[in-house]
């Protein structure tokens, strides 16, 4: 038997969905093959919010399941829409890494060490407002492209590519700020100047953790496809679905757009679920933030958590100090 695993061409992509590979291939013993799925997001360049946000990435992917050109797909759960798609079942979160935003700054310095009117690159509305909410005296620019591209716009960062500068691309920042999980990924965590804690920046719904997709029917214990069913479940990691569970039902309650300023950070210690979550206004200057926890440790106990925290943050005004739907 050979399992074809679909994968967008990007580098973070193909360096996650290789190592998924590798692992699946290792605990199911049956051959792995990777497929390379161009999705619009790849091929277009304008702003990510303008073509309708990181889903895009995911609905080709999604469609060569379904079409059955491939039998797995590897998303980054951050970029999946909550939205469940029909034949389509997430099979596995496997054990979630570093789930932190990082500054990556020129000369090693920390957001408090930058100077003002300092121009610090990030395409995620989410962690525009909270920088801003951090350093009101920065200037926040927008950028796009691949990890290697956003790390290319800080000088003297180690790694960094000294030839095909592109002229007023490169070397024209301050700083950038990049989830570890992809730096980690891709070997380039020794970029980062400073890592943000949860008080100070509250990662995406689903960061530093990949979700692995496959038609319904395969993930069935028993059907045809019982070697791939069985490691798929294997890969799964309870703590981890649990957390993202939350952290995605309050997006899903609060109906939010994925460039909605929207962070959430859920985890499991001991007999309890923690949850934390924030919504800001674009400009950073108004922060809701709100926490609970639950000892119902399955998916129901999971969702209901979520739920809450979202309700708490929708009575303090959350619909009233940014765009929700924004996507
Ligand atoms: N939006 C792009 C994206 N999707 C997943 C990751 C890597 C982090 C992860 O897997 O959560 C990144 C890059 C980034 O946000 O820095």
């Amino acid at each position: 038997m050979t399992v074809r695993i679909g994968t967008r061409a990007s580098k973070l992509a193909l360096t996650q969905t290789q190592q998924t590979a590798d692992r699946l291939a290792a605990v199911g013993g049956f051959d792995v093959e990777l497929v390379h799925i161009t999705t619009e997001g790849d091929v277009k360049t304008g702003s990510l919010s303008q073509m309708g946000g990181t889903g895009v990435f995911v609905a080709a992917l999604r469609e060569a399941l379904l079409d059955q050109r491939c039998d797995v797909a590897v998303h980054s759960l951050k970029d999946l829409p909550t939205g469940a798609e029909a034949g389509l079942t997430i099979a596995a979160t496997p054990t979630r890494v570093d789930v932190r935003d990082v500054l990556c700054a020129r000369d090693g310095l920390t957001l408090a060490q930058l100077p003002a009117g300092a121009k610090v690159g990030t395409g995620s509305p989410r962690r525009a407002a909270q920088l801003r909410a951090l350093r009101q005296d920065i200037e926040v620019i927008d950028i796009r492209g691949n990890v290697d591209t956003r790390l290319g716009r800080v000088p003297g960062l180690p790694g960094n590519s000294t030839d095909a500068v592109v002229p007023g691309k490169s070397n024209d920042l301050d700083a950038v700020v990049l989830a570890a999980a992809g730096l980690e990924r891709m070997g380039r965590l020794d970029t980062a100047s400073e890592f943000f804690e949860s008080d100070a920046m509250l990662p995406a719904p689903g960061q530093g953790s990949l979700a692995i997709e496959c038609r319904t029917a395969d993930a069935a214990a028993g059907g045809s496809q019982e070697a791939l069913a069985q490691a798929l479940s294997a890969l799964n990691d309870e703590d981890t679905r649990l957390a993202v569970t939350a952290e995605r039902a309050v997006l899903a309650r609060l109906e939010a757009g994925c460039a909605a300023p929207v962070g959430a950070f859920a985890h499991r210690k001991g007999s309890m679920l923690y949850l934390e979550a924030v919504v800001c206004s674009v400009d950073g200057l108004k922060t809701l933030r709100e926490k609970k926890a639950t000892d119902g440790l399955n998916e129901v106990g999971a969702t209901l958590l979520g739920i809450e925290v979202a309700e708490l943050l929708l009575a303090a005004g959350a619909a009233e100090i940014t765009d929700l739907a924004a996507s």
